[in-house]
């Protein structure tokens, strides 16, 4: 999935966060956003999985613009986007296996019931979790909940994955783990957005990167 970001400018509560933005990355590439503290790296993360639509500029999905997407087209694009937050997203009041179960439910109604709990074993297994599944979420730590966060968002076999602060959480052998995981996606064609400034990120992954200007962060409408 080619992914472009075209002239976004927004602004939160009148301050200007972003002033005509540009950036992009290719199918199989990896794009690390990076800067400091509140200078608009979850922003950044929100607009390109369209959580929030910017002020102004496009989102552009291999030439297509995501606010001008058919209904159809743009069901098929939120199919292929795995979306991390940076605090997992999980709902802690369901169980992981529930949790897991949303997205298929949502985005392979066609498959069958057995086949979605297989996709959802197998990757809960990949990340240790297996033993959680019956329970509520609220029972994860913290690097458990993030691993979640990512198997849920990897169940939907996605062709781009957006992470908001990825690795934060998670322990060192994970992070191990998961960075190799993270370099055999990008060998099997799948577009990443990583928010971090992590070095072990950028160096090992990185094809394209953002600095966010910390000039932005203070400058006022
Ligand atoms: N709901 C909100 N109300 C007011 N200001 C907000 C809101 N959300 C974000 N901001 C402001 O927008 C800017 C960007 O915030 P953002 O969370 O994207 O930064 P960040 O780079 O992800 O920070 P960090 O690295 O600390 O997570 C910050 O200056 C923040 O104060």
């Amino acid at each position: 999935m080619h992914i472009e970001f075209k002239n976004i400018s927004h602004s939160v509560k009148n301050r200007a966060i972003f002033s005509d933005l540009n950036a992009q990355v290719g199918t199989g590439k990896c794009l690390v956003v990076s800067g400091r503290s509140g200078c608009g790296k979850t922003l950044f993360f929100s607009i390109a999985s369209d959580i929030i639509r910017p002020d102004s500029g496009q989102v552009v999905i291999n030439g297509s613009a995501v606010n001008q997407m058919h209904a159809q087209d743009y069901a098929e694009f939120r199919r292929n986007l795995g979306v991390v937050f940076q605090l997992s997203g999980l709902i802690s009041n369901l169980t992981l296996e529930e949790n897991l179960m949303l997205p298929l439910n949502r985005h392979f109604k066609e498959l069958d019931k057995g086949e979605k709990l297989r996709r959802v074993n197998s990757l809960a297994k990949e990340f240790s979790l297996q033993h959680y599944l019956a329970q509520r979420t609220e029972m994860l730590s913290s690097g458990q909940a993030s691993l979640a966060g990512l198997a849920r968002a990897l169940l939907l076999k996605p062709k781009a994955v957006i992470w908001d602060a990825p690795m934060t959480e998670i322990d060192e052998q994970w992070g191990l783990y998961v960075l190799n995981l993270l370099v055999r996606l990008k060998e099997q064609g799948t577009t990443l957005i990583l928010c971090s400034n992590r070095k072990e990120v950028i160096n090992q992954l990185a094809d394209e990167q953002l600095e966010l200007n910390e000039m932005l962060c203070y400058s006022e409408l």
